[in-house]
């Protein structure tokens, strides 16, 4: 029997889950021409799923997207530090010719105060097979924790450190001048601190928000029992129970909600050329259980 179950959206959004709780597909829509309505179910519609597929948006561009992007949130610049070309500032172009790859697993630029909400992503060049994107469901991972490791880590803060990923990049290509994030230009990457368990805000549900990409460690504790704990989180968070794989077609966006998920893009097509495009909507400063 298949798990995917035809489910009309009372709102008029054609939506098939991928799962009980987690990913969903939607079919025959065009994201370049959603009414009032249809942006607000779409809005809706990730929350409760955090993760969107949309078929056949091969109408769409660059300026489609960001437009796109503008009827649900505050499109930011493309990313703090990452300068993706000849491209429009809101966009961050992942070429797999210019070592733009994701194959850590990582929620977008935690490693800032208020991290994006949103990201939507678009495939510009697929390659003829692999590159498959997988996302994480950090709201079943932590409600799948035992009590007590939950109450634990509740407690707890962690470092989220972009220099890991792109000091280099930063010193080097930018000679240390990265973009205007929110007012703020990137001239070097300073770590911040966020809670380890993350409070949404708009469906109040917890998931964990650490992330191999770039947490470099809890805060205030030894930094074995920092590793140690990191390590049992991660491998909870990308268990296949929690993760949903896409296989990219030409026309797909997708659409995830970065407060409740991670994400991993598969580097298993060689030499073949891969190019992404994402646009990232505003997020708000994370809150942990103690202040929610
Ligand atoms: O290349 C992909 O599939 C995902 C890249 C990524 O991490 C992102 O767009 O945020
Ligand atoms: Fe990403």
């Amino acid at each position: 029997m298949s798990i995917l179950s035809e489910r009309p959206a009372a709102t008029g959004l054609p939506i098939t889950p991928l799962g009980p709780n987690f990913g969903a597909e939607l079919h025959g829509i065009d994201l370049g021409r959603l009414d009032d309505d249809q942006v607000l179910a779409l809005r809706e519609a990730l929350v409760a799923y955090k993760v969107l597929f949309v078929r056949g948006q091969h109408g769409l561009d660059d300026a489609a997207q960001i437009e796109f992007g503008r009827r649900l949130g505050e499109v930011t610049v493309g990313h703090p530090v990452h300068d993706s070309g000849d491209v429009a500032p809101e966009v961050y172009s992942l070429d797999s010719q210019d070592n733009g790859f994701a194959d850590v697993w990582h929620t977008d630029v935690t490693f800032v105060r208020r991290p994006p909400a949103i990201s939507v992503l678009r495939a510009v060049v697929l390659p003829p097979t692999g590159g498959d994107t997988n996302w994480a469901d950090s709201q079943l991972a932590y409600e799948s924790l035992s009590p007590g490791l939950r109450a634990h880590i509740d407690t707890l803060t962690a470092v989220h450190d972009g220099s890991r990923e792109f000091g280099y990049y930063l010193a080097q290509r930018r000679q240390g001048q990265g973009n205007l994030w929110e007012g703020e230009v990137f001239t070097s990457l300073t770590p911040v601190e966020h809670p380890v368990v993350r409070v949404h805000p708009e469906s109040g549900r917890k998931g964990l928000f650490v992330n191999p990409g770039f947490t470099s460690h809890i805060a205030g504790v030894p930094e074995h029992e920092s590793r140690g704990l990191l390590d049992i989180l991660y491998a909870h968070l990308t268990k296949p129970e929690h993760v949903v794989r896409h296989r990219w077609q030409a026309g797909d966006v997708a659409l995830w909600d970065n407060r409740s998920t991670a994400h991993y893009a598969n580097r298993d097509y060689g030499d073949q050329h891969r190019v992404m495009h994402r646009i990232t909507l505003q997020g708000d400063v994370p809150v942990g259980p103690a202040t929610a």
